[in-house]
């Protein structure tokens, strides 16, 4: 049988909780703590593969929701799953299906059996379930699979997160029940609960007791302010256990990346660095620049002096923004490029930080030059 998800931890912060780790999975390994390029529809939008690697991106993320409609998971099951289809050989990471059918399809009703929506790309009806998202997955060959579960809208009241938190742990059950593929050791929990502290200790005992092999922490950076999702952090990962990975979702700003690994998170995925790529902000040692401001017209240095990756070496803030301006495709693979690789890289320096027990340090110091009000 092929190897599980194995978390295996190097280093603990003397200050923090932040962990460095190693993480095992049948399509390599990967350091943590890490930032993963999302890849929604099987692609990181304008980037190959190679690029990829190159920028030290050890892991993608893709989505069931939008392969299973499009092209369909059975497709690419025929492909040879999703690896081949996309040409990517290292680990995939996929999420369950939940959060999107929430964030993208207009009519929806939950019941216990899952989820009845309809399709954002032609209006069909469909269904998908704890045991379909299982399905879905397993053919893509995810290496590592998401349970599903309900990302509840934000605010909840009390009453509606304590009934969803017990369906989520319920189909929580039922995923693992139809996990067949890995001896059942690709299939994370994810931790509901919202803003109550109370609430995300109590889940996080709950599917801790269920042994899953890493632990997601969902229901977050849904527009909760930063403290509200630090304390909620603080209320979860110290109830999960030290052995098995944590993943926090849906998280891409430079600074609650660093809080988040203070706090016990190893793993991280965002759309936003490549989104805001795709209009010309770019993430840089000295905060934000957005390029096509006038400012940058005759600025012929580097979108980054501190950065050493292929864009900041090779071509200038003015040159970037003629092409952004231009609409020109090349512009955005350049300032994607970049941005991906400031996170990746901001994930090297914070590993480094906690082997030398000094995060602490390092985070004043990138606030400082981020620019950062500090805290
Ligand atoms: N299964 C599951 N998946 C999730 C994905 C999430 N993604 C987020 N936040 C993403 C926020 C987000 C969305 C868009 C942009 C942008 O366009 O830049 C940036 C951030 N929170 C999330 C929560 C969950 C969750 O509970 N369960």
């Amino acid at each position: 049988m092929r190897p599980a998800v194995v978390y295996e931890l190097l280093k603990t912060d003397k200050e923090t909780g932040a962990r460095a780790g190693i993480i095992h999975t049948p399509h390599g390994s990967f350091p943590t703590p890490m930032f993963m390029p999302v890849g929604t529809l099987a692609t990181v939008k304008t980037l190959s593969p190679e690029e990829l690697k190159e920028m030290g991106s050890g892991i993608i993320l893709s989505n069931t929701y939008h392969l299973w409609l499009r092209p369909g998971h059975e497709l690419i099951r025929e492909a040879g799953g999703l690896h081949k289809f996309m040409n990517w050989d290292q680990p995939i990471l996929t999420d369950s299906g939940g959060f999107q059918v929430f964030s993208l399809s207009k009519i929806r009703d939950i019941k216990e059996e899952g989820v009845h929506f309809r399709s954002h790309l032609d209006g069909s009806k469909l269904f998908l379930s704890p045991e379909k998202a299982i399905e879905i997955q397993e053919a893509l060959g995810s290496d590592i699979m998401m349970s599903f579960d309900e990302c509840p809208p934000y605010p909840a009241s009390r009453e509606y997160m304590i009934q969803s938190m017990a369906r989520t742990t319920r189909w929580a059950e039922r995923g693992l029940k139809a996990h067949t593929t890995m001896d059942k050791q690709s299939l994370f929990g994810i931790v509901q609960g919202g803003v109550y502290s109370d609430l995300r200790q109590q889940h996080a005992k709950e599917l801790a007791s269920l042994d899953f092999p890493g632990y997601s922490i969902g229901g977050l950076s849904v527009g909760e302010e930063k403290h509200l999702m630090n304390e909620a952090l603080e209320a979860t990962t110290p109830f999960l256990p030290a052995d098995k990975p944590r993943y926090l979702m849906g998280v891409g700003s430079p600074d609650a990346l660093i809080d988040g690994v203070i706090r016990g998170i190893d793993m991280f995925d965002c759309v936003l660095p490549t989104r805001i790529a795709r209009n010309g902000t770019t993430m840089t040692s000295q905060g934000r620049v957005v390029i096509k401001n006038a400012i940058y017209e005759r600025d012929f240095g580097p979108l980054d002096p501190n950065c050493d990756c292929h864009v900041c070496k090779n071509y200038s803030r003015a040159y970037l923004r003629h092409l952004i301006k231009a609409k020109e495709a090349f512009g955005i693979r350049l300032t994607s490029y970049h941005n991906l690789y400031f996170l990746i890289k901001l994930m090297e320096d914070v590993r480094e930080a906690i082997m030398e027990d000094r995060l602490l340090a390092f985070r004043e110091e990138f606030f400082e030059q981020y620019g950062y009000n500090k805290e």
